[in-house]
């Protein structure tokens, strides 16, 4: 006899600048590598990972997100529906990815997901600081952090750092799990509302280009 088992799946976003490395945290949480290539996010790319709770199976579904802003437009308002947590990422190698942040907190604000939706702060790309200006903006990333009562992670998702990286998406499956969050209502199927293609993405940014919008 065939036996089904079913796992709740819980709908992550990660959000942040184009370039601070939301592609591979995710794709190294979800497969354990750093991918040898990776190209600008069109639209939202998705991808899971099942994960034990306390004895309980948990689906994460990653909401890879675009960074860039001609290739989000249209998505918006999938990213931000039905979300039960959020992953804000910046690259510690470049301080205006820190000072956007705001705004994609702002953009969450607006999407009205509140402060009851577990969230944590990525300072991405760990095995590239080395500056002073980068431990400025790490004091800076945990007050924000603080203020806004989110756990503060510096990592890499390259090189020798999968355990840093499972934390951060553990932390957040134990969160929601802590506050029964994962039994708010779940993500819509992927696939039920169409992805534009990077074709069809290029020449939607050329022609905002060509008319001056
Ligand atoms: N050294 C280092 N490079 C990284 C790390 N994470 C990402 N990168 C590199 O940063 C670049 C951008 O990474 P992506 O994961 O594509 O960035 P993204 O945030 O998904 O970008 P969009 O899809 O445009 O929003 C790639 O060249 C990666 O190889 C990291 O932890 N360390």
């Amino acid at each position: 006899m065939m036996e089904f088992s079913s796992c709740r799946t819980v709908k992550v976003i990660v959000l942040g600048d184009s370039g601070v490395g939301k592609t591979c945290l995710t794709y190294r949480f979800c497969t354990g590598n750093f991918p040898s290539k990776t190209e600008a996010t069109i639209g939202v790319d998705f991808r899971e990972r099942v994960v034990d709770v306390e004895g309980e199976k948990l689906k994460l579904q990653l909401w890879d997100t675009a960074g860039q802003e001609r290739f989000r437009k249209s998505m918006v308002q999938h990213y931000y529906r039905d979300v039960h947590a959020i992953v804000f990422v910046y690259d510690v190698t470049n301080v205006a990815t820190f000072r956007n942040l705001p705004m994609w907190m702002e953009e969450c604000r607006q999407h009205s997901l509140g402060h009851d939706i577990p969230r944590v702060l990525v300072c991405n790309k760990a095995d590239l600081a080395t500056s002073s200006g980068s431990s400025m903006t790490l004091e800076q990333a945990r007050r924000l952090a603080d203020v806004h009562g989110m756990s503060f992670y510096l990592c890499s998702a390259k090189g020798d750092s999968k355990p840093q990286v499972d934390a951060i998406f553990m932390s957040l499956a134990h969160q929601l799990k802590r506050q029964g969050g994962w039994r708010r209502k779940g993500p819509s199927v992927a696939g039920s509302f169409k992805l534009p293609t990077k074709a069809n993405a290029e020449r939607d940014a050329k022609e905002k280009w060509a008319c001056g919008c």
